[in-house]
């Protein structure tokens, strides 16, 4: 087997094997954020850039040191910018931006156009400011405040796990909910479509549907997807996912996994992920509440729009997932029992692990009772730092999207 093959695109499962996995090594994008601005791009507090770098590169290391194939989301844009279409597309869809205005319009596309590849990607992701604009004297200019973004940084980049997800060997494209964010699919979109390493790639959803996120989308085990319902994802993304995937028989079941409205709770990853075929670390403060609804095929159609889909009612998450699952017991890991310590780490991504396989998952390292209780559940832990990551309320699943993973299923 030649080592593409080895590592081919894909996964159907949370634990099976990592071969290759994408991230973002956080940037330019990063040093935009300011007390103004930090709550509107979603981080809660200003990252010491420096110091979240060097964090970054010790997780990717700590992939790599398990034979882990890193590849870098701007690596893969710039690349993907060697195609005179893609570029278009790109500039046209950033100029699109109803705030801009035709006179600044006219400024900006010569300089995106003219711009290398490596520049283009860079103008992208990290923004472009009002005052960094030369000749730029229109209207637009003139009212915007001399640092407010014509087009804005995408400083949650660094959350690689949100803006596209494998089921099985097809892509989704998901549709990210807040504003701050909704930019960054058409740059993963772009890259799955235009890409010559995902060529032949099949994708699903897309980032003009309704609004699905892949920090909600958990991999359960082959043939079953978890998909939380709340701040990011909706229940018209859930459907339109569930019916996607159910049509093309990539999973036999969805559950539809609703979770609460806020912050900390703002994706299922949040709150539980997997560490082993039938191991699940999870706050222990929503556990005993969380339910799901289990979505399944009625009737097949000609499109994905005709099928006819079969909810269950709604039973407590772990039921309900182990059914699905066909195994007898989804074991619990708990964030820690006392409710103080278990909020905190939750707060701080202690469920937010990434499974390298099945009982080895990376964790932050200042998770001390999460961490000592998963080791206690006979889990490996790669413990990594995480302090000027972690501003922006995402852990090692966050920060990373599997493209390949090692088939569960025989
Ligand atoms: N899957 C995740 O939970 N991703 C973390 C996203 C954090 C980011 N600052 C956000 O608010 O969207």
């Amino acid at each position: 087997m030649t080592e593409q093959e080895n590592r081919a695109h894909g996964a159907d499962s949370e634990v099976g094997t990592l071969r290759t996995v994408m991230l973002h090594r956080p940037g330019t994008e990063l040093k935009r954020l300011t007390p103004r601005n930090n709550d509107r791009l979603l981080f809660d507090g200003i990252p010491w850039v420096a110091r979240a770098q060097d964090e970054h590169d010790a997780f990717a290391a700590a992939l790599r040191d398990r034979d882990v194939e890193v590849v870098y989301l701007t690596d893969l844009l710039t690349e993907t910018f060697a195609d005179e279409s893609a570029r278009t597309e790109a500039i046209e869809t950033a100029l699109n931006g109803l705030h801009l205005g035709d006179t600044m319009r006219h400024y900006l596309r010569p300089l995106l156009t003219e711009a290398s590849p490596a520049e283009l990607t860079t103008y992208l992701t990290a923004g472009i400011r009002n005052d960094e604009v030369r000749g730029g004297f229109g209207l637009v200019t003139s009212l915007l405040p001399s640092d407010d973004f014509l087009i804005d940084p995408l400083p949650n980049l660094l959350f690689t796990r949100d803006s596209s997800v494998w089921i099985r060997d097809r892509v989704a494209i998901t549709s990210l909910a807040m504003p701050a964010r909704k930019r960054e699919t058409q740059l993963t979109e772009l890259i799955y479509t235009r890409h010559p390493r995902f060529a032949g790639t099949g994708t699903l959803h897309g980032w003009r549907d309704d609004h699905v996120e892949g920090g909600d989308c958990l991999l359960l085990a082959p043939g079953v997807v978890a998909v939380g319902v709340g701040e990011r994802t909706t229940p018209a993304g859930v459907e339109q996912l569930a019916r996607e995937i159910l049509h093309k028989g990539l999973v036999h079941t969805v559950l539809a996994v609703p979770i609460a409205q806020e912050r900390a709770t703002m994706h299922l990853d949040t709150v539980c992920t997997m560490v082993d075929v039938d191991k699940i670390v999870m706050y222990p403060n929503v556990a005993g509440t969380l339910t799901a609804l289990t979505v399944t095929v009625q009737e097949h159609g000609e499109t994905d729009a005709d099928l006819v889909l079969h909810v269950a009612d709604a039973e407590p998450f772990l039921v309900a997932a182990a059914k699905a699952m066909a195994i007898d017991t989804l074991h619990q890991i708990d964030t820690g029992l006392d409710p103080v310590t278990a909020e905190r780490e939750q707060w701080d991504d202690g469920n937010n692990t990434l499974a390298l396989a099945p009982r080895v998952a990376v964790a932050y390292e200042r998770n001390d009772e999460t961490n000592s209780r998963l080791e206690d559940a006979g889990i490996e832990v790669v413990r990594i730092a995480g302090s000027e990551l972690g501003s922006g309320r995402g852990g090692p699943r966050c920060m990373s999207c599997p493209i390949s993973r090692t088939p569960l299923a025989g």
